[in-house]
């Protein structure tokens, strides 16, 4: 058993209604499983006054299971904060897999960077310091620049891409495994559409906050004001997910207060 588990992790963030089973799976199931480097991450993180935004455990375990069944090697990630998602992907994808891992933030992401270093992980990262959106359009050009080198609910391309095929250079359309989303909620849908160019067939994207600390479900009255705008995002998102024809989805709740919708392709 972890000690201080539930100061690391706060028990409230989960959707169970029991704060005791939540512990539960943790102590159970995860933390016994956990690299001790995503250990050592948590607890650097846990000190940072956004901490909360952090990958939960339990939602990283899962990622760690999707990514081994699709044989993820070459990833996406949008959003990486300190990072728990991102070492946590460079782990568990082959020697010779790539991580694009992209975030507005460099600060945070050097919180994280000793323990990638340590965890002799840092060669799968290519970070790039910038707004995700028009990183995956140079990404669609095959121009992206990489800042540096350091150089992450589910979806799957069912016909492998969107359109626009003319357009594209081969090198990135259809090239990657997975993708997690994890960046600004605002922007989700018009990652989805860049993601289903550069995904291959079969490949999978987990998006996190799909249920917006569980807003998409109160009464409209009991939703508090500054999380209003992401609840509709996500009530418009998840209606979009599931009318989509491109994708095969499981909308799983787990981990965080907000986890993700889940799509998959053919
Ligand atoms: C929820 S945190 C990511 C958590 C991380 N995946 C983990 O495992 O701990 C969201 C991150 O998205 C970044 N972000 C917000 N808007 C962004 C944008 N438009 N483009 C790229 N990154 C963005 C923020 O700087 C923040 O670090």
């Amino acid at each position: 058993m972890e000690q201080n588990a539930k100061k690391v992790t706060s028990p409230s963030k989960g959707l169970l209604q029991s704060e005791d089973l939540y512990q539960y799976i943790l102590e159970t199931s995860v933390y016994p499983r956990e690299p001790d480097f995503l250990k050592e991450l948590r607890h650097v993180t846990a000190s940072h006054p956004r901490a909360r935004m952090a990958t939960a455990p339990d939602a990283g375990q899962l990622m760690a299971l999707l990514l081994k069944l699709v044989n993820a090697k070459k990833t996406i990630e949008l959003g990486v904060f300190t990072g728990y998602s991102l070492p946590l992907t460079a782990l568990t994808i082959p020697e010779d897999g790539k991580i694009i891992a992209i975030d507005v933030n460099r600060e945070t992401f050097e919180i994280g960077l000793p323990v990638i270093k340590k965890a002799g992980v840092a060669d799968k990262i290519d970070f790039i310091e910038s707004e995700a959106l028009p990183v995956l359009d140079q990404l669609l050009e095959n121009t992206t620049m990489r800042s540096s080198h350091f150089s992450f609910f589910l979806l799957l391309p069912l016909r492998g891409g969107g359109g626009g095929e003319g357009m594209m250079q081969p090198e990135n359309k259809g090239s990657f495994d997975f993708a997690f989303i994890n960046a600004d909620s605002v922007n989700y849908w018009n990652y989805h559409e860049r993601l289903m160019k550069l995904l291959k067939a079969g490949g999978l994207v987990v998006y996190d906050n799909t249920l917006w600390k569980g807003t998409v479900a109160m009464p409209d009255a009991l939703v508090p004001e500054f999380w209003k705008q992401e609840r509709e995002l996500a009530i418009e998102l998840n209606k979009s997910f599931a009318s989509d024809p491109r994708i095969q989805i499981s909308h799983a709740s787990l981990g965080d207060v907000s986890q993700s919708a889940g799509v998959s392709t053919e």
